[in-house]
């Protein structure tokens, strides 16, 4: 189908560029975009400041897109880009060669392609194949048609129309390069079948690069020669990558590490930016090698697994995306420019049929979350797509349900707000069924209208000087917050310094309690020990006293008695008024000389009993009242005791106690 009317087009386009080169270089006429036939080659979206730069790259075929000769090469920003350049979601389609297991079972080719008019059109399967047998269930088969922005035959490549890696970036990939240098968001995504050809069209292999690796070396070799010619603008660029996978958003920068569990990022909305991952990676980037690292490494963490349909079947969608940010100085009106765009390359997950991939287990659930935000997809662009309707007054879309899935909800703005969007629809040669589902997905996504504008601020003298003042202030402040940071550190290193003194002293004085405790214990022991003797005592006196025993006549020579040395030894004479002995008995300071004074006053009372009355007669009555106030005393003395007792036994919790005591010589500030 390939042929001489594509000579005639490819010639028609070259001397419609060759025209506008001309126009543009004597001045003559103010190009507008707008007024160029729709047919034409060139953007509708071109710079004003029509500006030259050669030609990136010798295509093979010519980019039906914007016209190389037509970018913008000094640099200079086009004043008044804040028109919307609205337009449909661009949409081509690509068809893929056999692969060895279609060759196999002898496939036939179900497609066709016009160059021409891009119609591609899907045939009906003969009857021996059996990828087809389903197909074949159907009511009505037949052969259907569509056309497209694109069509690339990449079936067969001897033909000699057939579309490499790089007819597809020169087609596309190139012209919505030059839109990302003019300011708009672009997005470009791949839909298809398992094994359709997506991941080769967006990413490719080392030999065959595909749209990424292609569009990231425009970008940095645009980039290097607009440094070159123009250095008032710096250019910025940025990169993030990440995957949905199984309806969770993972860091496709962040190295995986096998042994902890998959991190997965959160996304939030924001009035100005729409949906974004929170705490996504975003690396600078400064060259091409920088990128194509990156881009790698992300690669390399994707979820891929091998299913029946193909060896490295995408497990997950895969956003790659760009930022590129050019600020222009004007010299003589000391003003800046600031133009953002956003590049989003999004490679899906193919969908797939649970009977044709042989999956189970997690492939299978992989599968089902694959197809469920597939299905999400189709129906925000059936919404996106459908016709607009009156509701009070206003003109209004369906409910567009974007949040149904991660994927919709993060493309909202690619699909159907601020972005210049196009549809790379990936097919297989040989299986009807999918195909046609997929052509009909990429038919109804070419009605879908975004509304793309410019992100560009003018930023004049006196307002960047406002905003250093500002960043300025926001300096002084943080400075200032670091300083009292680093005092309030200084203070709590000093307070840490403090408290480890204070427990230093706390151990020491619980060790001095501990001591003491030990001390106390010791004298509990000795005054139970001379409780005990001071009872068996009273006892003995009140036995004595209940039941005095006579007193026997004990004659002594009373020369004896005279000569007597004083020694107790020979009568029963107890503290017979020996001076020296009441001298040891006399009462001393504190609790001892208390005891000791007390004991003395048992003795004397017992004395009293014994040895009180000078007359041999036998006195009961005194006997029983001295015996009683013997017994108060004895009580009083045995209360003191056990206040004592209670006294040492409350010291001896409060020091000894392991719960109280523990908290004290713990250091837990450190
Ligand atoms: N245009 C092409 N030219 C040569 N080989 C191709 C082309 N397109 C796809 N292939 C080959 O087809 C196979 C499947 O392609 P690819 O992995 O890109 O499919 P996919 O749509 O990304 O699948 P999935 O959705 O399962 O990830 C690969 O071996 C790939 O190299």
């Amino acid at each position: 189908m390939y042929g001489i009317p594509c000579l005639y087009q490819q010639r028609f386009r070259d001397i419609l560029d060759d025209i506008c080169e001309t126009l543009l270089s004597t001045g003559m006429v103010p190009l507008d975009p707008r007024r160029l036939p729709a047919s034409a080659s060139l953007s509708t979206t071109l710079p004003l400041s029509l500006d030259m730069k050669p030609p990136t790259s010798a295509a093979a075929l010519r980019s039906s897109a914007s016209t190389p000769s037509l970018r913008s090469r000094d640099g200079t920003l086009p004043p008044t880009m804040r028109m919307d350049a609205g337009g449909n979601v661009r949409v081509v389609v690509r068809v893929r060669a056999f692969l060895p297991r279609e060759l196999y079972r002898g496939a036939d080719c179900l497609i066709s392609m016009d160059p021409i008019t891009q119609m591609t059109t899907l045939h009906v399967p003969n009857d021996s194949d059996p990828a087809n047998a389903r197909a074949k269930s159907r009511k009505v088969i037949e052969e259907k048609s569509f056309t497209f922005d694109n069509s690339f035959w990449s079936h067969d490549m001897e033909d000699r129309h057939y579309a490499h890696q790089e007819d597809v970036y020169n087609s596309l990939g190139e012209e919505f390069l030059d839109h990302n240098f003019e300011g708009y968001h672009t997005c470009i995504f791949a839909y298809g079948q398992t094994g359709s050809g997506k991941s080769y069209t967006m990413m490719g292999t080392p030999d065959h690069p595909g749209l990424i690796p292609r569009t990231c070396e425009d970008l940095f070799q645009r980039i290097e020669q607009a440094q070159n010619e123009t250095p008032n603008i710096s250019y910025h660029v940025r990169a993030s990558y990440f995957e949905v996978y199984n309806e969770h958003v993972r860091d496709l920068l962040v190295p995986v590490n096998p042994s902890q569990a998959p991190y997965y990022l959160k996304i939030r909305e924001s009035p100005s930016e729409g949906p974004y991952v929170k705490d996504l990676t975003e690396v600078p980037v400064r060259n091409y090698g920088e990128i194509l690292r990156y881009m790698k490494s992300g690669d390399a963490s994707r979820t891929t697994a091998s299913t029946k349909m193909n060896d490295t079947s995408s497990r997950s969608h895969a956003v790659f995306t760009i930022m590129l940010k050019q600020i222009h100085h004007d010299m003589e009106t000391d003003e800046t420019t600031e133009r953002s765009s956003r590049i989003r390359l999004v490679d899906l997950a193919g969908s797939e049929r649970a009977k044709s991939t042989e999956a189970t287990g997690a492939r299978l659930r992989e599968g089902s979350n694959i197809n469920k935000s597939l299905t999400t997809l189709g129906r925000v662009i059936a919404a996106l797509a459908g016709p607009t309707q009156q509701r009070g007054g206003k003109r209004s879309k369906d409910i567009v349900p974007y949040r149904d899935s991660i994927l919709t909800w993060l493309l909202k703005d690619s699909l159907g707000g601020n972005s210049k969007t196009a549809m790379i629809a990936c097919i297989a040669p040989s299986d009807y069924e999918e195909t046609l589902s997929t052509l009909r997905y990429a038919d109804q996504a070419k009605r879908i209208r975004t509304r793309a504008v410019v992100n560009q601020d003018h930023v004049s003298t006196a307002e960047r000087d406002a905003q250093i003042a500002t960043m300025a202030e926001e300096i002084r402040v943080l400075q200032l917050s670091v300083s009292d940071s680093r005092r309030r550190e200084k203070d709590v290193r000093e307070s840490e310094e403090k408290l480890e003194e204070y427990q230093n002293h706390v151990i020491a004085m619980q060790r001095l309690m501990e001591e003491r405790s030990l001390v106390a214990e010791g004298k509990i022991r000795s005054l139970q020990t001379e409780n005990e003797a001071l009872r068996l005592h009273l006892k003995l006196a009140l036995d004595s006293l209940k039941n005095p025993i006579p007193e026997v006549a004990v004659q002594k020579p009373r020369a004896a008695v005279v000569e007597d040395d004083g020694d107790d030894d020979d009568g029963v004479v107890v503290g017979g008024g020996d001076p020296e002995a009441d001298k040891e008995n006399a009462p001393v300071d504190g609790d001892a000389g208390g005891r000791k004074s007390k004991r003395q006053s048992l003795a004397s009372l017992m004395d009293e009993a014994y040895y009180d009355d000078e007359d041999d007669g036998y006195s009961s009555e005194v006997y029983e009242e001295k015996a009683s106030d013997m017994q108060d005393y004895m009580h009083e003395l045995l209360s003191d005791l056990s206040m004592f007792r209670r006294k040492i036994g409350d010291d001896k919790d409060r020091f000894l106690d392991e719960t109280r005591r523990q908290p004290l010589g713990e250091r837990t500030n450190r």
